[in-house]
């Protein structure tokens, strides 16, 4: 069993309590969209995750405060807040996403394992304005549903994923917004090559593209910039950053947005 097959069996169990819990009350705090945040910038938009720990590393930071940690993301130009909601591998909560979505005035990413439509009710009850669909956890059928439902609720989509066949799958329900995950979520193994191969499958030039997991250092943005990703969405290298200041600018590259150099 792999770590995604164990997570989506867990969520699976989650979903019986989910349907007794009363959904928190909706922030009613207009935000703009990732859509219009990354079109008003020239540079490479970050997408900044709150993550306190995960199934690859562990503790990362177990005693973060969500809100001083969102707030200084926002300060430094974050174009969105990712919020990890998943409590039993990485020690997240709706709780975490509501108190954040409250705290910025930022598009806020929930960042979980959604495999039913409840799951959406509550993460857009605690705020959030995006959601994540992982294709690995889902079959084609769900895909669509998921991305339907959420769509007509006015949430916007990230659909991740991590290979030829599963960006073939996204691309038949024609997301506007495609992460790429350089982390095999079976494996562990992280390798922004992944971008470097998959991107060019996008071919709409309205498309945003996201580079996810493994940016350290500016050469890693830099890389999957020349490909054509618009967005990265960076966890550990930001919660372990001691000068988030000198990290954010060290990612927040220029592009080059509708050039050939850019172009996928
Ligand atoms: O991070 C993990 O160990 C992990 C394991 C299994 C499923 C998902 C996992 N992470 C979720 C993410 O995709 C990342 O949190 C996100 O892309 C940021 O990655 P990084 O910048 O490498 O922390």
């Amino acid at each position: 069993m792999t770590i995604l097959d164990k997570i989506i069996a867990q969520k699976r169990k989650e979903l019986v309590e989910l349907i007794n819990l009363p959904l928190l009350k909706e922030v009613e705090k207009p935000v703009p969209t990732f859509k219009e945040q990354v079109a008003s910038s020239s540079n490479m938009s970050i997408i900044a995750e709150i993550k306190r720990a995960s199934p690859s590393k562990g503790a990362i930071d177990l005693t973060v405060d969500p809100i001083e940690q969102a707030k200084t993301y926002e300060g430094n130009g974050a174009a969105a807040i990712s919020v990890l909601t998943d409590e039993t591998f990485f020690n997240g909560s709706l709780n975490d996403l509501h108190a954040v979505r409250k705290a910025v005035d930022l598009p806020v990413l929930c960042k979980d394992f959604i495999i039913d439509t409840l799951q959406i009710d509550h993460a857009r009850a605690a705020g959030a304005t995006i959601i994540l669909l992982i294709v690995a956890a889902l079959d084609d059928e769900k895909l669509k549903e998921l991305y339907d439902y959420a769509t007509n609720l006015g949430l916007e989509v990230l659909v991740e994923v991590h290979d030829e066949v599963e960006m073939e799958r996204a691309l038949a329900i024609q997301p506007e917004i495609i992460g790429i995950n350089n982390r095999n979520l079976k494996t562990f193994e992280v390798n922004l090559a992944t971008t470097e191969k998959l991107a060019s499958y996008i071919t709409n030039p309205n498309t945003i593209l996201i580079s996810e997991s493994g940016m350290r250092v500016r050469q890693d943005v830099e890389r999957v910039g020349k490909v054509g990703a618009e967005a990265i969405l960076v966890g550990e290298t930001l919660m372990r950053s001691d000068d988030l200041n000198a990290t954010f600018s060290e990612m927040q590259i220029p592009l080059s947005k509708g050039s050939e150099q850019h172009a996928r």
